[in-house]
C-alpha cells in the first residue's frame, strides 16, 4: 500500500475514486460548479494505491480557520473526501490514510483537525470526538406566535396592566432594522461579508474561504441551487444577517440563518414565520438548545428533530490547543490524556488565570483521565465533561472533578458550526 499526495495530473483519478467510494457517478470538476469537490486543494489530497498502482482510497483537507472560545482563530484542516473502494474495505486502508494524514498535519504544526462524519461510528478510533451539534426546528406557522420578551419589562420596571407577559408581539430588539428579500445573484458580496463577521465571534464556526463563494462550492446559500435570501440590515442600512430559504408544498425551509446577534436572528425568524401561503417553517442547522424554541408563545408547537453531531475535533497538540482557546473561570485541573491511536499518554496541569491557560506536563495526581476523542468533544465547550463522566467515558478521580471541569471548559456561548464540507 502506498499513500501519497495527489498531483495536478491525478486529480481526475482522485475524483473518480471518491465518486466510486461514495457510489456516485463522476462529473467534471470544471463544468460541475456548485459541487463540493470543486473547492478541493490539490496539494492537500491523498491517494492510497495498491502495490500494482491501482487507486483504492482517498482523503483530503480544506484549509479552514476555526473560532475557539474567546474569539481566537486557529488554522483548522477540515478532513473531507475520505473514501475506500467497496472492493477494498475493512482491510485497513482508512486506518493507513488516517495515520499518514495525522502525521502530516502534526509535521505541519497543526493544533487540531476537524471533520463532518458520514457515520458516527468511523472516527472515534482515530481520536476525533463530536464537539458541536445540530438540529432542525419545525414550527406550524399558524401557531407560531413569538412571546413578548420578558427581560425588556424587567429592565424597564413593571408596566401597570401589562399582565403576565403572554401577549404576542416582537420577541426582542432590532427595532429599527429592516429585511429585504433578494435573489442569490443580487447579493454580491453581502453574504460572504456577513458570514465572515458572524463566524469570527461564534465558537465552533469555520471560515468559508473566498474560493468557496467564488466557486459556488457547497450547500445553499453558496451553491447554485435557487434560494431566496432575506437580508437583515441595521438602522444604518448595513447588512448584519441573512436567512437563505426556499418554499415548496407549503413548507418554508430556512437552510442557513446567519445573524451577528440574537436580535437579528429573532428578526429573521419573525420574517420567516410571517410568510403568507406557508403552513410550516423549518429552521435547519440550529443549535439543539437554540433560544428560538423558548421564544415561541407555546413551547410545544416547536418540534426539534435531526438532533445529531456536526463538527468533530481531533487535538494534535494538547498543550498548544488548550492554551490557544479563551477561558472564563480561574481554576486548575490535572488531565491524564490517553491517545491510543498515536500510542501516547501524557499528564498535564491546566492552570487558568484571567482568561488565559497554561498547560504543562506534571506528575500530580490526575483529576480526570480521558481519551483524546473525549478531550476533542469537550474542547469547544459544547459537551459537558460531566456528561461523559456519567456516560462512563471520562474517569473522574474525585467527586468534584467533573463539576470543576464543566465550569472550566464552558465557552462564552455554545459552539456551533453550520458550514458543510
Ligand atoms: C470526513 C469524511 O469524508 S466522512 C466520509 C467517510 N466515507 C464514507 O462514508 C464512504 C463510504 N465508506 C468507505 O469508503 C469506507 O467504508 C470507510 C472510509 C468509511 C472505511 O474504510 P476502511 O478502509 O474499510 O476502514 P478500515 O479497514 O481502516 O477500518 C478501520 C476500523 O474501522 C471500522 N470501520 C470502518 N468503517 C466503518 C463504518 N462505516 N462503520 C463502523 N465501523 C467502521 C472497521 O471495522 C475497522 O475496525 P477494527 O479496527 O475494529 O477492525
Amino acid at each position: 500500500m502506498e499513500i501519497r499526495p495527489t498531483t495536478d495530473k491525478d486529480l481526475d483519478v482522485f475524483v473518480d475514486t471518491v465518486h466510486a467510494a461514495f457510489g456516485h457517478f463522476p462529473e467534471t470538476p470544471v463544468e460541475g460548479g456548485g459541487l463540493w469537490w470543486s473547492a478541493l486543494e490539490t496539494d492537500r489530497c491523498l491517494l492510497a494505491l495498491t502495490a500494482d498502482g491501482r487507486p483504492v482510497g482517498t482523503a483530503a483537507t480544506h484549509s479552514f480557520e476555526l473560532t475557539l472560545p474567546g474569539e481566537t482563530l486557529v488554522p483548522a484542516p477540515g478532513v473531507t473526501a475520505v473514501g475506500v473502494l467497496p472492493s477494498h474495505r475493512r482491510q485497513g486502508v482508512l486506518t493507513a490514510m488516517m495515520r499518514y494524514q495525522l502525521a502530516e498535519l502534526r509535521a505541519r504544526g497543526e493544533l487540531l483537525s476537524v471533520l463532518l462524519a458520514s457515520e458516527a461510528s468511523i472516527y472515534g478510533r482515530f481520536g476525533y470526538g463530536p464537539a458541536t451539534y445540530t438540529a432542525q426546528l419545525k414550527v406550524p406557522r399558524h401557531e407560531a406566535a413569538l412571546a413578548a420578551p420578558r427581560a425588556r419589562e424587567l429592565a424597564d420596571g413593571p408596566t401597570p396592566g401589562s399582565g403576565d407577559g403572554s401577549r404576542h408581539g416582537p420577541a426582542s430588539g432590532s427595532a429599527n432594522g429592516s429585511v429585504e428579500v433578494l435573489r442569490r445573484s443580487e447579493c454580491g458580496g453581502i453574504l460572504e461579508e456577513v458570514y465572515d463577521r458572524y463566524r469570527r465571534a461564534q465558537p465552533g464556526a469555520l471560515s468559508r474561504p473566498h474560493r468557496w463563494w467564488a466557486l459556488r462550492a457547497g450547500q445553499p446559500p453558496i451553491s447554485r441551487e435557487p434560494r431566496y435570501i432575506a437580508v437583515h440590515r441595521d438602522a444604518d442600512g448595513l447588512p448584519d444577517g441573512y436567512a437563505s430559504y426556499s418554499i415548496e408544498s407549503g413548507t418554508l425551509t430556512v437552510d442557513e440563518t446567519i445573524a451577528t446577534d440574537d436580535a437579528v436572528f429573532t428578526a429573521l425568524a419573525r420574517f420567516a414565520l410571517a410568510h403568507d401561503l406557508v403552513s410550516q417553517v423549518v429552521f435547519k442547522h440550529l443549535q439543539p438548545e437554540h433560544p428560538l424554541r423558548r421564544q415561541l408563545a407555546d413551547f410545544r408547537v416547536g418540534q426539534v428533530s435531526g438532533d445529531m453531531d456536526w463538527l468533530w475535533v481531533r487535538l494534535l497538540d494538547v498543550p498548544r490547543a488548550l492554551t490557544a482557546r479563551g477561558w472564563f473561570t480561574d481554576g486548575e485541573l490535572v488531565l491524564d490524556v490517553h491517545d491510543p491511536f498515536l500510542g501516547e499518554r501524557d499528564r498535564y496541569l491546566l492552570t487558568v488565570r484571567n482568561g488565559k491557560a497554561d498547560c504543562a506536563p506534571t506528575d500530580r495526581k490526575p483529576d480526570l483521565s480521558l481519551d483524546i476523542r473525549d478531550l476533542g468533544s469537550v474542547y469547544l465547550g459544547g459537551t459537558a465533561p460531566s456528561t461523559l463522566v456519567r456516560a462512563g467515558h471520562i474517569l473522574a478521580h474525585h467527586p468534584d472533578a467533573a463539576t470543576l471541569a464543566d465550569t472550566l471548559f464552558r465557552a462564552e456561548r455554545s459552539p456551533h458550526c453550520l458550514h458543510w464540507f
